[in-house]
């Protein structure tokens, strides 16, 4: 099957979104948004670096690809529309794998009824998936970083740690077939963007919001940096599921902090707001902490503060980083 074969074969059959005037098929798609802002970001995936033969298959490199985008969209307040694939494919890749991905994106967009209206196909050494996504979000409600407040509530949601928990049983083989370790393969390979409860929550004034892709030491410290205001995380506080606290005992604190790609939304609110947003994910039955406190910076500069058994030190960023050191 050549490109253009191929192509054909990944055209939607049927589209969700009415702003769509024209998808696949053209120089570009073109769409309609109406009296709202426009959202847009675009994360990329790379075997090697995100996925490996052991780790994943590719339907969960599809399903993975866009919850991640779509997980940046809730991060935002916005509520997911359109997405665009752009692929890189190594020549011994079949076209049964290249189905395999476009079905794990597909399951997705099917659960948040988004429409695939574009991307690129090239041939390359190693399979790299970048994927687009748009969203809209009311005029001027787009949720921010630079957000948060003194006095806040910082809060997350679902449980951390779990996909890092799941990447190493993975990458070592070890024994999954206890319903834990099969949880956190779960929570590796599938994870839930939690694009309905940051809808839920639309009608609150201000929220500062962050999706947890390298771990919330790092995204604690970017709402901190953002909002110059420092965060004061209760180490205790910090939400492990059962599964990982069985498996990781001895890991599960540091991968909480910086094992990342949980795609949880970490985020802080308003004292008296703080209700309402865990009503709405009580309404989704989704778990969410209250795991620390805003407060004005103590220095010229925002930073995160972990209290650990009434000891407090500074949490520098400590997640996964892709360039590292060097000027
Ligand atoms: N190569 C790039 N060119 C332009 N903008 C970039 C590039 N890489 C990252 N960004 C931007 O930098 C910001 C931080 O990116 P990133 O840390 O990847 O965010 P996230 O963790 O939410 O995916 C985003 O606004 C992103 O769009
Ligand atoms: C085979 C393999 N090795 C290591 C990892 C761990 N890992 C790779 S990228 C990453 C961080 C998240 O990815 P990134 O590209 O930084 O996402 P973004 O912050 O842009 O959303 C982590 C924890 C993995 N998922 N798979
Ligand atoms: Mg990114
Ligand atoms: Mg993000
Ligand atoms: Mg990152």
């Amino acid at each position: 099957m050549d490109e253009f074969a191929f192509i054909q074969s990944i055209r939607p059959a049927y589209l969700h979104q009415k702003s769509l005037i024209q998808g696949i098929d053209d120089d570009a798609a073109v769409f309609r948004p109406g009296n709202r802002d426009v959202v847009t970001t675009v994360d990329t995936m790379v075997d090697g670096v995100h996925f490996s033969k052991d780790t994943m298959e590719p339907f969960h490199i599809g399903y993975r690809a866009l919850a991640a985008n779509l997980s940046d969209l809730a991060a935002m307040g916005s509520v997911p529309a359109f997405y665009l694939v752009s692929l890189v494919v190594p020549k011994d890749y079949s076209h049964e794998e290249l189905k395999g991905i476009y079905e794990g994106m597909k399951e997705l967009a099917e659960a948040y009824q988004v429409d695939l209206i574009g991307g690129d196909t090239v041939s390359g050494k190693e399979l790299s998936i970048s994927i687009t996504v748009m969203g809209y979000v009311k005029i001027g409600e787009a949720r921010y970083r630079s957000h948060a407040q003194a006095g806040d509530r910082i809060f997350v949601t679902g449980t951390l740690g779990d996909s890092r928990g799941g990447l190493e049983l993975l990458l070592n083989q070890m024994d999954s077939s206890s319903e834990a370790a099969a949880y956190l393969i779960q929570r590796h390979r599938q994870p839930s963007p939690r694009v309905r409860f940051a809808a839920s929550i639309h009608d609150i004034d201000r929220l500062a919001l962050n999706d947890v892709s390298d771990g919330i030491a790092n995204e604690a410290n970017e709402i901190a940096a953002a909002s110059q205001v420092d965060l004061h995380i209760e180490n205790n506080w910090l939400p492990c599921s059962q599964a990982l606290a069985a498996l990781f005992p001895n890991d599960s604190q540091e991968w909480m902090l910086s094992g990342g790609e949980d795609f949880e939304l970490l985020g802080t609110v308003a004292e008296e707001n703080w209700q309402a947003v865990q009503a709405a994910a009580d309404e989704l039955h989704l778990p969410i902490h209250i795991i620390g406190q805003v407060e004005e910076k103590a220095k010229e500069f925002g930073q995160v503060i972990l209290h650990k058994n009434s000891e407090a030190a500074v949490l520098k960023k400590s997640g996964y980083t892709h360039l590292k050191g060097g000027e």
